[in-house]
């Protein structure tokens, strides 16, 4: 089970004509114990997806350093124990859901038969096993959304990250996947996630830490987590406070 490091990550994109830089990740110094499910929020464009980019190893930070069990997070190997599910799953329309699974499967290096059987329990738990064998491009944005939690699972990884993992989803999907992180937490998965749905992050989260403009500006001690749960205080109004009249620390 992997333990992660952000060690002063920083990343500006340059785009446009004039190659304008825009600072999405400043100085952002962070860890994620083992077994840990650990929630990332702030507003729009906060650097959120940038952040789980850069430990995914598709894009590369300018300064800084990402470290997964104390090395570099650059070897496939790496890889094949994570589980992502990006904010607005690519799945390729022209497979059927049970296609696009097998396929799934031998890129990150499972037997056939592991697939198969995999693939006989996944999709149901995830409440689109109904769906196996219509082709992708027929999906409601939910079933898409579903349709990528079990891609990012199939290899039964130890590392689950997960950008928006509610998005699209109806009440009865929502409570699915708080479940589904639920288990996995118990079976000691490390799970990073990204989600605008406050009250799913505080009842999820071990561990919270609120990204602004780049920049982290708060995390919350395992006290300020524990009142939280109580409902002795709420992480939507200490958000909105610390977003909009910079009550960081
Ligand atoms: N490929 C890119 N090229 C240029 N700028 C980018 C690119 N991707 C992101 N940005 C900029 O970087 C900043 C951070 O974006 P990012 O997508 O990481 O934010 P986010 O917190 O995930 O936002 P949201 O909650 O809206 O998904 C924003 O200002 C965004 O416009």
């Amino acid at each position: 089970m992997p333990h992660i490091d952000f060690l002063r990550v920083h990343k500006t994109y340059k785009s446009g004509l004039f190659k304008k830089p825009v600072q999405a990740v400043t100085g952002l110094t962070v860890s994620i114990a083992r077994g840990e499910v650990f929630g990332l929020v702030g507003p729009n464009g906060a650097g959120k997806s940038t952040t789980i980019r850069m430990l995914l190893n598709l894009i590369r930070p300018d300064h800084g350093e990402i470290r997964v069990n104390g090395a570099a997070t650059g070897p496939r190997s790496f890889l094949r124990d994570v589980g992502y599910l990006p904010e607005n799953p690519y799945l390729y329309d022209h497979l059927t859901l049970r296609e696009l699974l097998l396929f799934a499967g031998t890129t990150s290096g499972l037997r056939r038969y592991q697939s198969v059987e995999r693939i006989r329990t996944l999709p149901q738990k995830i409440g689109i096993g109904y769906a196996l064998d219509k082709p992708l491009r027929t999906f409601s944005k939910g079933m898409r959304q579903r349709a990528g939690l079990c891609f990012a699972l199939l290899h039964d990884p130890s590392l689950i990250i997960l950008d928006e993992p509610m998005s699209g989803l109806d009440p009865l999907g929502r409570r699915m996947v708080c479940e589904l992180i639920l288990g996995l937490k118990e079976q000691g998965k490390t799970i990073f996630f990204c989600s605008h749905i406050l009250s799913d992050v505080e009842r999820l989260c071990d561990r919270i830490a609120i990204l602004d403009k780049g920049r982290l500006v708060r995390s919350f001690t395992d006290l300020e987590m524990a009142v939280f749960r109580k409902g002795e205080s709420d992480l939507e109004q200490a958000f909105v406070e610390i977003v909009s009249g910079g009550g960081g620390q």
